[in-house]
């Protein structure tokens, strides 16, 4: 069984879970004037309309407690609680590991015959996204053990500024959910008899045999660059690629699988060099006989929640081949990264895919910030400079730093003009003065991200988010400023001292030039 694990015929063990362990705390108790108490009446012929879409708890993404709604055991809105999961089945894909399909044909609109402005439940409930609930800081540690230890796929996931989820060891289906830059679902946050939780709600109908898939960016805690393979004409190239801090902190995996591959990192220039959707092909015979292990956790309430899995929808716990799952919404093909007229000087470098990125988030951001919902999912993370050295994983295998920084002033001490000195150690200093800025506001930025994400409901407003926007193309043009002048002034540096030494050469003079041996 573990050989067939590790040639990924069978999912990697997990202890399944379907309520949040904590570890590092107790779960809430609710205290009683907490309890929100909604006004609903159902209607005794109908009593599918107890606590439906108007529901003042619903409306404030709540779920109702228990023994406190009018509606008593007829309540609707209690889909956390008893564990009302859409039906899934759990597949091998293509590139991107395990992934989870609708396995029945899901709506996004309670009520499709209400018109938008009218429907107020948007989005069917899917599946509760469990694991361990720990400190960031246990977070930041863990994920860190996980890079080191080799485990290359990340489980972990923000609950609010001070927690997050790691369903690496426990957790629930919604672990095997991958990325897509064109999801066809998200990420919501609910309050459950007092503690937050999310949930995976879906974006759009989605038929039976579609793969689920979230945005990863604004939950992503990966420390390492993860090729995307979601095949989306929009695909921002990595997973997380638009996090703050995946732009300075992270890495390439040397493997031989496509997501981690060193070479061929995607600057997609053209229409016909857009990431592509891949085919399966795997052996099929060996993967239909085999069976899912799921441990269960003894110390929860185990024969409910086996029982539960085994019995309900989630029964649907089919490993199947795949052979082309369709990633529902996704066009193919249909577009190339763009860069604004203002950018063009970036182009054929890295730094398109940084402005690219740069605008995406800036887009991505502020529609965020304009709807309440995903507003709830937004999260900043800072990472100062980098202290990431290349090193060696448990497994042996190297890890790359993506962005090495270059010592500027060292360079610059080299080189022989006055002239060429200058320039690159004032470039090194509008850099140095553009990451404080950055740095600066993102302390001015901080309590509103927090208030934000502990209170669920606040946002960031719109002009700090430019501001930060702003701020960060600065960095990056400052950037390309300081190494567009480094390369400039060595390339000239090295043909002036080839001339001259010819030229000493021929009449015996030394010219003073220093040579660049040591770069
Ligand atoms: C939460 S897990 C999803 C389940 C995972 N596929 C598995 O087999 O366990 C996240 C990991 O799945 C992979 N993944 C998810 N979406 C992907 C995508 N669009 N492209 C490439 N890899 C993806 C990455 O390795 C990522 O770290």
């Amino acid at each position: 069984m573990q050989e067939e694990q590790a040639e990924g015929l069978l999912p990697p063990q997990y202890i399944h879970i379907e309520q949040n362990d904590f570890l590092y705390r107790k779960h809430k108790k609710q205290k009683e004037e907490d309890i929100a108490t909604c006004l609903c009446k159902y209607n005794a012929d109908d009593p599918d309309t107890a606590c439906g879409e108007r529901c003042l708890n619903v409306l404030t993404s709540t779920e109702c407690t228990p023994e406190y709604c009018p509606c008593g055991t007829y309540c609707k809105n209690q889909k956390f609680q008893k564990c009302e999961y859409a039906k899934l089945k759990l597949v091998k894909t293509e590139g991107r590991g395990w992934g989870l399909l609708a396995d029945e044909n899901i709506k996004v609109k309670s009520d499709p015959t209400l018109s938008d402005a009218t429907a107020l439940w948007e989005g069917q409930f899917i599946i509760e996204y469990c694991g361990e609930v720990i400190s960031r800081k246990e977070a930041r540690r863990r994920s860190h053990t996980y890079e080191l230890q080799g485990l290359k796929d990340a489980f972990i996931i923000t609950l609010n500024a001070y927690e997050s989820i790691d369903a690496t060891r426990k957790g629930s289906l919604a672990r095997f959910i991958n990325h897509s830059c064109q999801p066809n679902c998200e990420t919501r946050k609910w309050t459950v008899l007092g503690e937050v939780r999310v949930g995976i709600f879906s974006k759009q109908d989605t038929p039976v045999g579609a793969e689920l898939a979230y945005d990863y960016n604004f939950e992503w805690f990966g420390g390492a660059k993860v090729r995307c393979l979601c095949s989306a004409a929009s695909c921002s190239g990595f997973l997380g690629a638009k996090s703050r801090g995946f732009q300075e902190d992270t890495y390439l995996w040397e493997d031989d699988d496509d997501r981690y591959s060193v070479e061929n990192i995607p600057l997609y220039d053209s229409e016909e060099d857009g990431p592509k959707i891949l085919k399966a092909s795997g052996d099929s015979s060996k993967i239909e006989s085999s069976t899912m292990i799921i441990k269960h956790d003894h110390s929860l309430k185990t024969n409910a929640i086996a029982e539960h899995v085994l019995s309900s929808q989630s029964s649907a716990l089919v490993i199947e081949p795949l052979d082309s799952i369709p990633m529902e919404g996704v066009v193919m093909n249909e577009g190339k990264i763009e860069v604004s007229g203002e950018m063009k000087v970036y182009q054929s470098d890295t730094n398109a895919t940084r402005a690219h990125q740069a605008f995406a988030q800036k887009k991505t951001m502020v529609s965020r910030i304009r709807s309440n919902s995903a507003c709830r999912n937004y999260y900043i993370q800072w990472s100062p400079m980098s202290n990431k050295k290349s090193a060696n994983y448990a497994n042996g295998k190297s890890k790359h730093v993506a962005q090495k920084q270059v010592d500027a002033a060292f360079v610059a001490q080299l080189l022989a003009s006055k002239e060429a000195r200058d320039e690159i150690n004032d470039c090194e200093e509008k850099k140095k003065e553009a990451t404080y800025k950055l740095d600066m506001l993102y302390n001015e930025i901080r309590p509103a991200i927090e208030e934000h994400e502990k209170d669920s409901q606040e946002s960031v407003s719109t002009s700090l988010a430019e501001k930060w926007i702003e701020a960060s193309c600065a960095k990056l043009k400052a950037e390309f400023d300081l190494y567009a002048s480094i390369i400039k002034n060595v390339t000239s540096a090295q043909e002036r001292a080839g001339e001259k030494t010819n030229h000493a050469e021929r009449v015996g003079d030394e010219n003073g030039m220093k040579y660049l041996t040591n770069y």
